[in-house]
């Protein structure tokens, strides 16, 4: 018999297939607790998990007493209960990699829009303010041969260090855990301390996971501490930022452009400060939003669950001393 699992997240036909080839699947619209008690004999018998975007804690986990296994359709897994995970052997895979070079081309995007203002300038074309030729009102400051300081050089700190350095000439300060000789060999990154990191950067770029050393790692302190024609860009998760600091920041002047794809609440509350600044470009979390990408994470998610069912957890499993 096929074993059963819970699929809460919709998948083109072809990967629908695949998934059902192997499994028993119950569709469900989301993880709610409505949800689950409206299923719950297929989360009863659920011995897999796969979606995105959704919280996976304990009282979940507590309904699914069959599960042996989560795929999330996504790299970052701080909404899941990992250590609950562990304490019941579940495994846990994401989706590195598959995503990595196309976030790093929205950071790109990020960082010479809010530079370049050019969603600000593009409504004010359409709204027809364009009548003579600009003044330097409309002007927006250079991104190449800036230093760009990215805190987080992992998988997409590091493709955003090859655009920037290969792409813009940006010489390129360094943060994270452990030193990185391969962003110092192929892109002179400077491995620095985040204080100093902030203090000489002109464009700040966060790609930190969500973890109990990130929460608020960027705070009132850390935005006195750049220059007030700093650039500051979020890609990670907006709970690395207190946004309350931040949105202090703009409307102070301590830093001059902010250009963010994650929040501390999601979707952004259309009564967020945020939104009124025209020095902020803000998107709804499109890291990795492309047709293409997300196909591929999709995949990559359909064949970690069929892998970690089988007990094969040598290739993206957060963590894999959970195996039986
Ligand atoms: N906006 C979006 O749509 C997307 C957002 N993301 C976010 O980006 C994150 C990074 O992804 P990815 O690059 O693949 O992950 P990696 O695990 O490859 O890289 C994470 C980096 O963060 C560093 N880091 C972790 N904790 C700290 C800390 N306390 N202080 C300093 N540095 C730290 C790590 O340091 P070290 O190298 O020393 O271990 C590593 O360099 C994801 O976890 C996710 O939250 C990802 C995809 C899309
Ligand atoms: O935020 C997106 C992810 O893949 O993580």
């Amino acid at each position: 018999m096929k074993p059963s699992i819970i699929l809460y997240k919709a998948l083109p036909d072809d990967l629908m297939q695949r998934l059902e080839s192997h499994f028993t699947v119950t569709r469900v619209p989301d993880l709610k607790p409505e949800t689950v008690q409206q299923h719950a004999d297929a989360f009863a018998n659920a011995q897999g998990l796969l979606g995105s975007s959704q919280n996976v804690h304990a009282p979940l986990l507590e309904k699914m007493p069959q599960l042996r296994a989560a795929s999330t359709i996504s790299v970052g897994y701080d909404n899941f209960d990992v250590d609950a995970l562990n304490a019941r052997n579940i495994l846990l895979m994401h989706t590195p990699t598959v995503l990595t070079e196309t976030v790093a081309d929205t950071i790109m995007a990020l960082v010479l829009s809010s530079a370049r203002r050019v969603v600000e300038v593009a409504e004010r074309v359409k709204v027809g303010e364009w009548t003579s030729s600009i003044g330097a009102d409309w002007f927006g400051i250079d991104v190449h041969h800036k230093t760009l300081g990215i805190v987080g050089m992992g998988r997409i700190g590091l493709a955003l260090a090859q655009r920037a350095h290969f792409g813009f000439g940006m010489p390129i300060l360094y943060n994270a855990r452990r030193h990185h000789a391969e962003a110092e060999e192929r892109f002179q990154a400077r491995y620095c301390e985040l204080e100093t990191l902030l203090k000489e950067s002109d464009f700040v770029c966060l790609v930190l996971p969500l973890t109990e050393e990130t929460h608020h790692l960027i705070g009132q302190k850390q935005f006195e501490l750049m220059k007030k024609s700093a650039i500051f860009i979020n890609a990670g998760r907006g709970q690395v930022v207190d946004e309350a600091a931040l949105i202090a920041a703009l409307q102070n002047g301590e830093i001059h452009a902010a250009g963010l794809d994650v929040f501390e609440k999601e979707p952004l509350p259309i009564d967020s400060p945020l939104l009124s600044l025209p020095n902020v470009v803000a998107l709804p979390h499109i890291g990795s939003a492309t047709h293409e990408t997300r196909y591929n994470m999709s995949a990559c998610a359909v064949d970690n669950l069929i892998d970690a069912l089988n007990g094969k957890v040598e290739k993206n499993c957060v963590n894999p001393q959970a195996a039986r």
